[in-house]
């Protein structure tokens, strides 16, 4: 009998949109026979009315409960786990709302404001014994899983650099303006918090994640920020990371690996969206590369690329299932992880999302990018 999870929906934008959507496809679809999903309640933050419009436009099958406010969305006692997909300023105080509630939570990216927030999220939810996850939804995909494998099984030999970039030309001053989320410093807007994880999230899962957990170690960070002119947000954000891939007990012969993550609001790492300036991601090992295609947020192929000599060229391209945006495998993960009684997902771990904050954290004092008091504040509760 598959194992079913059933999901509060907290806010109903764009994102929520794309999730649900997801969640409401058949599992089978994508041979996953052991689970299934329920939406059992939607809110949003500004009015009932929204939340019954959302459920009615994506035929959210009943019973669905719809919600005025997030406080009677945690307070629903049919609700297994809430998936928040507020702006990043929010999830602190929306995480705790729900792990104060008793619910397990599926919290966007990126998790917090800062490394801070993120501790406490991860303390509450272990005191409580809730589930808490930072939704990275592209380390779920089938693409990201075998990327991992080929590198532990050492396809590309020793990974020595990893090159990452999340950018897309746009005009912000006309799509954004002052207040949009993406570029609104109340909100945490700017590229680093909405794009820039994605990169990093390619650098982790490579160059940290595939290491066994008592040899990863945080990387040491350089960086640039350039500000946008009309608010000080970020428009672009390069960082230098640098992980020590093995630390012997003498300390000699430390080995470090080196990721570049990039991300940009003014040119695109894909202008002609073809592919035709390369790949998103290089992952370059000493006997050959993995390329990873498309987007780094949704990767649809990758190629391995052996040394001269060493082997042919070999591509592999991903389908997703029943139309899919390819969020249900992440879904698919906080399901088995309830079923099991776990309460993190191991492949973003907890104490790996609190590493990516930090990185964040460093980048941003770095740049000199300090957001309003209040939403970097600890504080719980407050109004923002
Ligand atoms: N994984 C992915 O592919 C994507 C992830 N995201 C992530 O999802 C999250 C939300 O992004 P997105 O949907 O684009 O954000 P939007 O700004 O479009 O929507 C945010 C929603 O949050 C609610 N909200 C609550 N408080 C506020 C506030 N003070 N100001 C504005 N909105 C507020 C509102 O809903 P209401 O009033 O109904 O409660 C609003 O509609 C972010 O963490 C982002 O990084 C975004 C896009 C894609
Ligand atoms: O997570 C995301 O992925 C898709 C992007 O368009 C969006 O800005 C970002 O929040």
């Amino acid at each position: 009998m598959a194992h079913l999870t059933k999901w509060g929906i907290m806010v109903q934008q764009l994102k929520s949109t794309a999730f649900v959507r997801d969640l409401l496809k058949d599992p089978k679809t994508r041979d996953a026979t052991d689970i299934t999903h329920q939406v059992v309640a939607v809110s949003s933050s500004s009015s009932k009315d929204r939340a019954d419009q959302f459920i009615t436009e994506l035929n959210i099958p009943s019973p669905c409960t719809a919600y005025g406010s997030y406080e009677d969305l945690v307070a629903d006692a049919n609700v297994d786990v809430i998936y928040i997909a507020t702006p990043h300023s929010h999830h602190y105080q929306n995480a705790m709302l729900a792990l104060e509630a008793g619910k397990h939570v599926l919290c966007e990216k990126a998790f917090t404001v800062n490394a801070a927030q993120a501790k406490i999220l991860v303390e509450t939810a272990r005191k409580k014994g809730l589930f808490l996850m930072e939704a990275v939804w592209t380390r779920y995909f089938p693409l990201s899983i075998q990327v991992r494998d080929l590198i532990k099984q050492g396809a590309i030999g020793e990974v020595y650099r990893v090159i990452a970039d999340t950018s897309f030309s746009m005009d912000a001053e006309s799509a954004f303006g002052v207040e949009n989320r993406m570029v609104n410093l109340d909100l945490a807007g700017g590229c680093l918090l909405d794009l820039g994880i994605y990169s990093l999230t390619w650098i982790f899962q490579t160059l940290y994640h595939t290491l066994p957990k008592d040899l990863r170690k945080p990387p040491t960070v350089t960086s640039q920020i350039t500000p946008y002119h009309l608010t000080g947000a970020d428009e672009a954000t390069t960082m230098l990371l640098s992980f020590p891939t093995s630390t012997p007990s003498n300390g000699a012969n430390v080995k470090y690996s080196q990721g570049v993550a990039m991300t940009s609001m003014r040119v695109a790492n894909d202008p002609d969206e073809e592919g035709t300036a390369g790949p998103p991601i290089r992952i370059q090992g000493d006997k050959g590369e993995i390329q990873v295609f498309k987007v780094a947020f949704q990767p649809t192929s990758y190629k391995i690329i052996p040394k001269k000599g060493f082997g042919e060229v070999k591509e592999v391209k991903f389908e997703f299932p029943a139309q899919g945006r390819g969020m249900y495998w992440e879904a698919d993960e906080v399901a088995r992880c309830l079923r099991d009684g776990k309460l993190e997902s191991e492949t973003m771990p907890l104490e790996e999302s609190i590493v990516i904050m930090e990185v964040m954290d460093e980048v941003r004092r770095q740049g000199g990018l300090i957001y309003p008091a209040s939403i970097e504040s600890t504080e719980y509760p407050l109004e923002l």
